[in-house]
């Protein structure tokens, strides 16, 4: 049998080279290639290892005629598309866990810089000038840390903030009470968090929600004098805005390790009085690299020579028996979590998961894990079918599996039921020709979609004039509709349309349409 040929494409601890040999692959390191040099070479690899600057796009996945595992070497996985490598049936992995305390210390490294100005004081020092008069600190015993996002990494931090007797208070709509009390930290709103915090620290992954969450208008909602650190991801925070800030004194300091657009060679925060900021070094010491590269390298090989599936992103844990029947229903539950996640707020106490008709008669175990899967993706970067089940548990998730043998419309259906603030909200799909994922109701209403890339989801009052005029708003934005789905409560009643699109959709649009007589809510959603 010829040996799985992997290549790492980004600067890697040795190790992951070592543990691919030793478990019978054939391993090519070459870093720093242009995206021309990758699609060149890439097709013979059956194995693409990375950290976060190979960026895996659909020109790099379509010449990858041989590839079926992608292993991150660390947490965020924003730059492999994800939806086209599911595709093209290429497995992505990353290690959830290896670099979270060096990232977690690197907040607290960043805080402390702030805190005392020390990159500035020692450059200063260093030039001869002995500033001892120019760099009065803050001490940060007793102040209030602000943490947005409570995940791996922000409960790591809040720890480490605490034993330097800071008081925390965390900002996650994830986050139960229950949680919280055990993390001792204040679960409180963006706004409480903003109006109480003397440092912030981020920590939450990049997503539609959380793009801009320190906007110019919520950095101007924080305390007078916080200072703000972000080892997450850029987009975090306005840039722009956030100079501003600097500018003004209502920000006293900022420390980024991560930037909206990487590598950060020029930035108009760069100069600024009591800015500092470091090359996205969150996860660079020896002890996480070797950790992640130990961890990538174990779970492609045994991926590439056994068959065996840990901490993928988009492929479940399954026997060689099971999977033909199960795969499709795991395809069509994903797309079914993932939209009650897009479609929900807060924390979702329950969440039902009732199989009906053929879909009664499987393993419900893949089913449910591909719903939580899809469902909790759209809160955190780190979920994989795996861990998904333990992630609900910790969020206090009850978890229903609910079967029932007879059949109504459909010979097969899969109903995912949220219990919510507003009460109990429930989405609901099928299989046409025994393989391809449809939704067929949706909150209450028979709708029939694809669930696929990217869609607008609008609820509107069913009057004539409507359809047009959304269309003509996409149009108007050259955004293409690919498929229209309509449906209604009941004539001139509420109606909901669900549209494909072959593009994103801004949020200004999705601001525009919302303006629309008779809209009552609209929404961007993302499939994969
Ligand atoms: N700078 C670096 O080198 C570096 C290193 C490791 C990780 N990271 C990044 O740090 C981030 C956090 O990593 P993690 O391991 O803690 O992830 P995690 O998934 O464990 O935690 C993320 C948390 O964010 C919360 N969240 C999601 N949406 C939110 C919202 N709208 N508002 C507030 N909170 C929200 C989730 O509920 C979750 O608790 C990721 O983006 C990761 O890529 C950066
Ligand atoms: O998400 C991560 O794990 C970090 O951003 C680390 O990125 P790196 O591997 O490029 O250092």
């Amino acid at each position: 049998m010829t040996k799985p040929k992997v290549l790492i494409s980004d600067k890697m601890d040795p190790n992951a080279a070592r543990i691919f040999t030793e478990m019978g692959c054939d391993v090519d390191v070459i870093t720093g290639e242009t995206p021309e040099q990758l699609i060149a070479r890439i097709g013979q690899y059956d194995g693409l290892a990375i950290r976060s600057s190979t960026k895996v796009t659909p020109a790099i996945l379509d010449a990858a005629t041989n590839l079926k595992v992608i292993g991150r070497a660390g947490i965020g996985v924003d730059n492999v598309d994800i939806p086209y490598a599911s595709s093209k049936g290429v497995v992505v992995m990353n290690t959830p866990f290896g670099n979270s305390i060096t990232t977690a210390e690197h907040a607290i490294a960043m805080m402390f810089a702030l805190a005392r100005q020390i990159p500035e004081a020692n450059t200063q020092t260093q030039a001869g000038l002995w500033p001892k008069n120019g760099f009065m600190g803050v001490e940060v015993t007793g102040k209030t840390l602000g943490l947005i996002g409570a995940g791996n990494i922000g409960s790591i931090v809040a720890a480490r903030a605490q034993g330097l007797r800071m008081k925390v208070v965390a900002y996650d709509p994830f986050l139960t009470p229950e949680r919280a009390i055990e993390m001792g930290v204040e679960k409180a709103d963006l706004d409480t968090l903003l109006g109480k915090a003397d440092f912030i620290t981020l920590h939450t992954p990049l997503t539609n929600e959380t793009r801009n969450i320190l906007s110019r208008e919520n950095l101007a909602k924080a305390k007078k004098g916080v200072r703000i650190i972000n080892c997450a991801r850029g987009g975090l925070i306005d840039e722009a805005a956030l100079k501003d800030a600097l500018d003004s004194g209502q920000v006293a300091g900022a420390a980024l390790d991560v930037f909206e657009t990487e590598p950060a060679k020029d930035s108009p925060l760069f100069g600024t009085p009591n800015f500092i900021c470091t090359p996205h070094l969150g996860a660079s010491t020896t002890e996480a690299q070797v950790n992640v590269a130990l961890q990538v390298a174990e779970q492609m090989a045994d991926y590439l020579v056994n068959g065996g599936v840990t901490n993928a992103l988009n492929m479940p844990s399954l026997s060689a028996e099971e999977a033909p029947k199960l795969r499709p229903y795991m395809a069509l539950a994903e797309k079914l979590g993932s939209l009650v996640g897009q479609l929900t707020t807060g924390a979702i106490p329950r969440i039902s998961i009732h199989t009906e008709g053929a879909a009664a008669e499987l393993n419900s175990k893949p089913i449910i894990a591909a719903v939580l899967a899809g469902f909790l993706r759209t809160q955190s970067d780190t979920v994989n079918m795996v861990n998904a089940p333990f992630l609900a548990k910790e969020r206090g998730m009850e978890v229903r599996d609910v079967k029932t043998e007879k059949t109504g419309d459909y010979h097969t259906l899969v109903r995912v039921s949220v219990k919510t603030t507003d009460g109990e909200r429930s989405v609901a799909g099928t299989l046409f020709s025994n393989a391809e994922p449809r939704l067929v109701e949706l909150f209450g209403i028979k709708v029939e979609a694809e669930l696929t890339g990217d869609m607008v989801y609008v609820v509107n009052e069913d009057a004539p004039g409507f359809i047009g005029r959304i269309g003509t708003l996409l149009g108007e934005n050259a955004i293409n509709i690919g498929t229209f789905n309509l449906g209604r409560r009941n004539a001139g009643g509420e109606a909901v349309l669900l549209l494909s699109v072959d593009s994103p959709v801004p949020a200004a649009v999705v601001d525009q349409a919302r303006s629309l007589p008779g809209v009552k809510r609209v929404k961007a959603l993302k499939f994969a």
